[in-house]
């Protein structure tokens, strides 16, 4: 039985006069966990862009549990905010505030929590990425791996059902992104947490994937969605298939 968390209709999306994707149309199932794909400048971001709502597309909604953040304001805005996580490529941790105070932020901005509470969320958050001893500590004392794990932490203070990533393993050695990639299976096994992940990265993908969306920058939008074992061994295309063995990977 379907039971979509996100519902992506019918989206163009873009930068003003430039449309990089149109009538792109997808689902995500509640506690799935869907990795975007496809070759350099086919939209990746800019779909995880539109999908939060930090663009409005010309055409086409996204629902995020049936509401629209297209068209959401105010209020009604906010709470399907609240509802979701992001981690941004680029999305550093303010270097001059410890991993706790980091991770109180978006409590700070959402909520009117006393002050003891917001640490003690603090500390359980950073406690689920196995943070819990480097509360106190500057990103600048823990390794990037870990700064990772701070900001996933960060991105879940307010118990969103749906987290995004933005090329989560950037810059991560093949080791520690197989730790990231664990402890995404982890909260998502545990808690039930929706994923929506842009990544270059194939062996996580076929560690974590349930399905991927396939992008083509040619017919600027959606070539093909399929688990990543399905994409590899039965796409319709070729270029599909070659592109999900670019790399050696363990099946
Ligand atoms: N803020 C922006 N304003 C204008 N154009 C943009 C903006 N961000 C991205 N683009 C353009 O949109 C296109 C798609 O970029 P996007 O970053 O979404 O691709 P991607 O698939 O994520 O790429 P990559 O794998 O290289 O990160 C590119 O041509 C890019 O130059």
């Amino acid at each position: 039985m379907s039971d979509a968390i996100i519902e992506v209709k019918d989206l163009t999306a873009g930068y003003e006069d430039n449309v990089i994707l149109e009538g792109v149309s997808f689902d995500v199932q509640r506690s799935e966990i869907v990795v975007i794909l496809g070759g350099s400048g086919c939209g990746k971001s800019t779909l995880l862009k539109h999908m939060i709502g930090l663009y409005h597309p010309p055409k086409g909604d996204v629902l995020i549990n049936g509401k629209s953040i297209v068209n959401a304001e105010g209020e009604e805005l906010q709470s399907i905010l609240r509802s979701i996580g992001i981690t941004y490529q680029s999305g550093a941790l303010f270097g001059s505030l410890t991993l706790s105070e980091n991770v109180r932020l978006p409590l700070e901005e959402f909520t009117d929590l006393p002050s003891d509470a917001m640490a003690l969320i603090a500390k359980m958050k950073l406690s689920l990425v196995g943070l819990e001893a480097f509360t106190r500590s500057l990103p600048s004392e823990v390794s990037g791996g870990m700064q990772k794990r701070a900001a996933i932490a960060r991105a879940m203070a307010l118990d969103p059902q749906v987290l995004f990533l933005d090329e989560p393993s950037a810059g991560l050695d093949p080791i520690t992104s197989a730790e990231l990639d664990q402890l995404i299976l982890r909260l998502n096994e545990s808690l039930g947490i929706t994923f929506v992940i842009v990544t270059h990265e194939l062996p996580s993908i076929y560690t974590v994937a349930d399905r991927v969306v396939m992008l083509d920058k040619e017919i600027k939008g959606i070539a093909e969605i399929g688990s990543p074992e399905e994409l590899r061994d039965k796409s319709q295309h070729e270029w599909i298939r070659e592109f999900m063995k670019r790399e050696v990977h363990p099946t």
